[in-house]
């Protein structure tokens, strides 16, 4: 076949071969995954198993072009796989599902694959799956981008660094429920005005793409069926737009600020924490419906909620007009006054009600704008570097054999606009793990098999006695379920200790991590150990099974601040470190040390929790 023929040439006969026999496994198939799939594809791995946990939404055809309008709320996995079948020569696989289910996907099942390629949009799922290839010690792509931004990493576990062995930016997108519930920064408000109501009001075409996010951030039921509610009703503000009903931007001004406040207010489960909002006062509405204004306000200048409100009534009447006078569809533009204005006194009024700051229509403006679009050529550039990469970690190019995995590329592109006068992919080498990582650093990593029958009868204290013995941890450590954060054991806690596994939750999936809480007179401690339960149908010699893994000792407590300089470097002057790694991540996960006390832990372990918590995320030297 011809198109064989290309990546034949390219890694020669042999090597075709055995890139016939490999396995690969996409996670996402969203904007990225769907450009990696039909990559895969073209080179021609034997096997490719392609895993999302979501549905296909308007917002994603205009650049995951694999699916079609009739596809809408059909599974991406199952919709992007029929879609490629006409040219594919690769056994696939897809699966509907979240990748971090441990049930649907196993250690074991992950096991299968030869290297695997992320094409997400949250830190959660990333993370999950680079601390997965690092327990299986299998190659992952990772890969983002951001509109005309992007970046690959190549991970080999072990040897180059990991996706956490580098700071992650803060989040740029938001989950659902932070735009449609409980906003609590500027940005949040403006994300909602523009990309939800004006959309609602003004835009039937994009209309469904309300956020930049498919991540509801919350599983409370009552919340989300809030949301969907709201959504429909606000169909019928959009007839009030049609129906030339002036007089009715009163009813929407109700409607949004509050009756959909009251609704939301009745959830009480999202107020323990937070500052309530409060109602916008009813005669604020009726006495803005009779100002006349025709003053033209400074952008620059601070209204207040008046004048915010008289603002949004004569700009509403305006874009009504418009779309009288044919412009069925209008778009937000920052430089169109009209959008933009009502984009200010909308997110303003919400502000207001939820008592954070609001901001000058010029500031909006900045903001509003640079809301990053997802654009399908980057993601077909970084998805093509991305597979690209893929050979040379697969060692399957004939040529340039790569010595060291750290000296393979990690591809950055910026500003890859056809606008732009600097379009650029730089090149910089990985580096190799930071020795603080919490993921691949300061931990030894394996996996314990285990039967069943092992996990209900096995006591934590039995567990804790073989993992002594066998990785020679002195009488103090601690036990740590590091999937939640929960302490399990230490040397004054231990409530638990004589309680089966699955007693104290452990199951298959389950994460726990082991630390020297002793050390020696010289502060030489053992270095921690984190281990995955892999629970196996087989019998079981003694119905459990340790890895055999080196767990050194190690000198605590020093600051490593060489890696930060490295990386610096590795980027090189003529990037800008702000524009490489910007993704969606979930705010709530960014530290990765989330700490949920014990559900039976005494308010003094706590104490102690936070103090070992603290030491597992701080430093620790290797000695060689
Ligand atoms: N934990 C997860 N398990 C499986 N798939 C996931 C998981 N988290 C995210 N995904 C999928 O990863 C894909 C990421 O694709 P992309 O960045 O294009 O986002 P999108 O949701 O399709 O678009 P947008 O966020 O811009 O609306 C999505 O299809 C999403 O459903
Ligand atoms: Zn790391």
């Amino acid at each position: 076949m011809a198109r064989e023929s290309n990546i034949v040439k390219i890694v020669g006969k042999e090597n075709f071969q055995r890139l016939r026999s490999l396995k690969c496994l996409i996670v996402g198939a969203g904007g990225i995954g769907s450009e990696l799939l039909k990559d895969c594809i073209l080179m021609g791995f034997g096997e490719i198993h392609i895993v999302d946990l979501d549905t296909i939404d308007l917002s994603n055809l205009n650049r995951q072009f694999l699916f079609r309008h009739r596809d809408i709320k059909q599974p991406k996995s199952t919709t992007a796989v029929k879609a490629v079948q006409h040219f594919n020569n690769s056994k696939l696989v897809p699966y509907q599902g979240n990748i971090m289910d441990t049930v649907q996907f196993p250690l074991s099942w992950f096991d299968q694959f030869d290297i695997i390629f992320n094409g997400l949009d949250n830190l959660a799922a990333r993370r999950y799956v680079n601390k997965i290839a690092q327990f299986i010690s299998k190659p992952l792509l990772e890969s983002g981008t951001s509109g005309f931004d992007g970046y690959i990493q190549p991970i080999i576990p072990g040897e180059t660094e990991c996706f956490d062995c580098t700071k992650k930016e803060t989040p740029k997108t938001f989950p659902v429920c932070t735009i449609r519930s409980t906003p609590s920064q500027p940005v949040h408000c403006i994300v909602w005005a523009k990309n939800f109501l004006f959309n609602q009001l003004f835009n039937e075409e994009t209309s469904s793409a309300d956020e930049t996010s498919t991540d509801w951030g919350t599983e409370n039921k009552e919340e989300i069926d809030r949301i969907r509610q709201e959504t429909n009703e606000l169909h019928e503000l959009r007839q009030i737009i049609l129906s030339k009903g002036e007089e009715r931007i009163k009813d929407i001004l109700t409607k949004l600020f509050v009756k959909d406040i009251e609704k939301l207010l009745r959830i009480d489960n999202l107020w323990k924490t937070r500052t309530k909002p409060t109602l916008l006062d009813q005669s604020l509405i009726d006495d803005a419906s009779q100002a006349v204004t025709n003053e033209t306000q400074s952008l620059s200048s601070m209204w207040d909620i008046k004048e915010q409100i008289i603002q949004f009534f004569a700009i509403t009447k305006k874009l009504m007009q418009r779309v009288h006078n044919g412009e069925t569809n209008i778009e937000f533009d920052k430089d169109d006054e009209d959008t933009l204005l009502f984009v200010a006194t909308a997110a303003n009024i919400r502000s207001h009600i939820f008592n954070i700051p609001m901001k000058t229509v010029f500031d909006i403006k900045q903001i509003a704008g640079n809301i990053i679009p997802a654009i399908a050529t980057t993601n077909a550039i970084i998805a093509g570097l991305s597979t690209l990469t893929a050979l040379r970690v697969l060692n399957l190019l004939p040529y340039e054999p790569t010595k060291r995995s750290t000296d393979l590329n990690m591809a950055f592109t910026a500003k890859a606009s056809n606008l732009s006068k600097d379009r650029y992919i730089t090149n910089p080498r990985l580096a190799p793990p930071n020795p603080s990582c919490p993921v691949g650093g300061k931990v030894c990593r394996g996996v314990i098999k285990i039967t069943q029958k092992g996990l209900n009868e096995i006591r934590l204290s039995k567990l804790v006695k073989l993992i002594r013995q066998k990785y020679q941890y002195p009488e103090e450590i601690s036990v740590i379920d590091a999937s939640n954060q929960r302490l399990l054991a230490d040397f004054d806690f231990d409530d638990l200790i004589e309680r089966s596994l699955s007693q104290v939750n452990l199951h298959d999936g389950s994460v726990i991590l082991f630390s020297d809480e002793e050390g020696t007179a010289e502060a030489i401690y053992r270095k921690s150990l984190e281990l995955y339960i892999e629970v196996i149908d087989g019998s079981l010699k003694d119905e459990i099974q340790l890895p055999d893994v080196e767990v050194p000792t190690v000198a605590v407590p020093v600051q490593n601040t060489a890696h930060t300089d490295h990386v610096e470097e590795k980027q090189g002057k003529s990037v800008n470190n702000e524009n490489v790694i910007e993704l969606d991540f979930d705010e709530k996960s960014e530290t990765g040390a989330v700490k949920r006390p014990a559900p039976e832990e005494a308010p003094e372990n706590a104490l102690k929790r936070a103090r070992k918590d603290k030491e597992y995320v701080d430093g620790l030297i290797e000695l060689d």
